[in-house]
């Protein structure tokens, strides 16, 4: 039977297995990039849903596929590499799924029956979870990671994007899953939070930070065996722990969202026999509160006051900072957790052939938290006095505060700022256009004052994240350009880099190439300046060669 027309689309664009391009290919450029303009932007996601006969459920599950644009004197070349990850070589080598990712419970022995099945798995307690780490990057010291939410990170060599070592996370702090997107300090320290749910049933969030370099780093030392524990927040409860999927900082603080969408760590043990995947053991709790808990960063305590908003799905926090006595955290919230469930294979096609379940449409909202309750304001009474925003925190008894959001704009998602403003006042917004109909989408840049938009789109275009990279000399927080990968759902249109200019949305180039490229998740711009090419590591199989001619391991 012929292929519908959005059946097709979905297929190019999200089902089809995408091939690697590991030799650099030069793009034919129209335009004119600035010259400013040196460095390589490396991109993150799914590549491939089938493996032999068997096929992924979810789109979150494909095996990561790094791509990269390298940016020289008004050139780019682009490469792209599946992560050769120990998920991905076990799948390879058995031409099948044999580990498990988000959406899908893969059986590596489909011979045994249930009950040796059962054996196997009760002898972990804790199953061991994937390293397809398809999501994100994390820039720690001079080395390049890519990253998922489970316990490993895996090293990359960020030219020519070949694999490298896998790092355990429970090898330096105590936790089971780990965001995909951690924050930097001015410093270039490593924040991030991840969740601790074997410790003798006390499950709890631990905030960390791994320095950017270690000190002994002469010694050849990872700066990760330095990470340090900077505050634990107990989980309300121990049983089921909050997903998240980021967090927020400013200069002194760090923002953390217990949110009503929690892992049920019961159904988590028993997913494997029961044959269901790990994201059959998330929930939605419709009736339970998000709850904001802020840990400052210089002593690591919590903020005792007990904030608390209405029950909400955050994947993506924008960004934070502090206003006079108050802290104001800007959030893309869902009304429940059914942005997951668009992301079925099944319903990505459903949605193509015109049958969609609605795209939920997330909602900018901006939070505001006062950094001391006055403990005699009156029951009721409103503790934010700013005039910036119309975000409210009202006081309740017993400690409680109320938290109810400004809501700034709708309909966009996978945000990005000038990095510069981190943590910091900031006014604009780069995104992804997240439109009910039709697809597909554009990019946008929300201007938070005037609360107005500018946006770029084009017939069959689905655009990436837009990164903005700001220009050397840049005084205003717009001064930059915006780099977004554009794949099309038409097969005849070639995939290009789009590069726009940040302040007023003018097209400056187009970098296309004549490649199988993929839709991703996100990206990181590392600018020339900031890598000398000769000190990177050696890709994995150098280092296996050499250790083995000196016998080391
Ligand atoms: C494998 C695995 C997980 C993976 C989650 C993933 C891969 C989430 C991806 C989210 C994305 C891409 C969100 C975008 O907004 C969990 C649930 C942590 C539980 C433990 C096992
Ligand atoms: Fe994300």
């Amino acid at each position: 039977m012929p292929l519908s027309l959005g059946a097709c689309a979905m297929e190019v664009l999200f089902g089809r297995n995408k091939k690697e391009q590991p030799e650099p290919v030069r793009a034919k450029v129209t335009g004119k990039i600035p010259t400013w303009l040196q460095g390589t932007l490396l991109r993150n996601g799914p590549g491939k849903h089938t493996v032999g006969e068997t096929r992924y459920n979810h789109w979150f599950d494909g095996l990561a596929l790094l791509h990269s644009f390298t940016i020289r004197d008004g050139e780019v070349c682009y490469r792209s590499r599946y992560l050769r990850s120990d998920t991905y070589n076990a799948n390879m080598e058995a031409n099948r799924i044999v580990v498990s990712e988000f959406g899908t419970m893969a059986y590596p022995d489909p011979s045994k029956n249930l009950l040796s099945k059962a054996f196997t798995y009760l002898s972990h307690t804790i199953p061991d979870f994937t390293d397809n780490c398809l999501i994100n990057f994390m820039k720690c010291g001079e080395d390049v990671y890519v990253t998922t939410e489970t316990n490993y990170i895996r090293k990359i060599n960020p030219q020519t994007l070949e694999t490298l070592e896998k790092v355990d996370y429970r090898k330096y702090v105590g936790i089971n899953m780990a965001t995909a997107h951690p924050h930097y300090d001015s410093a270039g320290n490593v924040l991030n939070i991840g969740t601790s749910i074997v410790d003798k049933g006390k499950t709890k969030y631990v905030i960390f930070k791994i320095p950017a370099a270690a000190p002994d780093r002469m010694k050849r030392k990872s700066p990760l065996q330095h990470t340090e524990v900077l505050c634990s927040i107990p989980s309300r409860s121990l049983l089921s722990p909050s997903y998240y999927h980021s967090f927020g900082v400013t200069e002194n603080y760090i923002i953390f969202l217990e949110q009503p969408f929690k892992l049920d760590i019961l159904k988590m043990a028993t997913a494997y026999i029961r044959g269901v995947s790990w994201a059959s053991c998330l929930a939605f709790h419709r009736e339970d509160k998000t709850y904001i808990h802020i840990v400052n960063q210089r002593t690591g305590k919590l903020v005792s006051t007990k904030f608390y908003t209405d029950p909400m799905v955050v994947f993506h926090h924008i960004n934070a900072y502090e206003e006079d006595g108050c802290l104001l955290f800007d959030v893309i919230a869902y009304e429940d957790s059914s942005l997951y469930n668009c992301f079925y294979l099944a319903n990505l096609k459903q949605g193509f052939e015109g049958n969609s379940r609605i795209i939920p449409v997330p909602t900018l909202k901006r939070f505001a938290v006062p950094l001391c309750t006055d403990k005699n304001a009156e029951v009721g009474s409103n503790l934010i006095k700013l005039a910036s925003t119309t975000a409210r925190a009202l006081k309740e008894k017993d400690d409680q505060v109320y938290c109810q959001p400004e809501l700034l704009c709708e309909g966009l998602d996978l945000p990005r700022i000038n990095y510069a403003h981190n943590g910091k006042r900031y006014r604009y917004v780069f995104a992804f256009e997240v439109q009910r109909s039709p697809i597909p989408n554009k990019i946008l840049k929300y201007d938070i004052l005037t609360k107005s938009f500018l946006r770029w789109g084009e017939q069959h275009c689905w655009p990436s994240e837009p990164v903005f990279v700001p220009t050397p000399d840049a005084k205003e927080e717009d001064d930059g350009i915006l780099l977004s990968a554009i794949v099309s759902s038409d097969p005849q249109k070639l995939p290009f880099l789009l590069i726009l200019d940040a302040k007023t949305f003018a097209e400056l180039a187009r970098a296309y190439v004549d490649v199988d490229m993929h839709l991703d998740l996100h990206g990181l711009f590392i600018p020339d300046t900031d890598w000398d090419p000769r000190k990177q590591a050696p890709s994995q199989e150098v280092q296996d060669r050499a250790s083995s001619q000196t016998g080391q391991v």
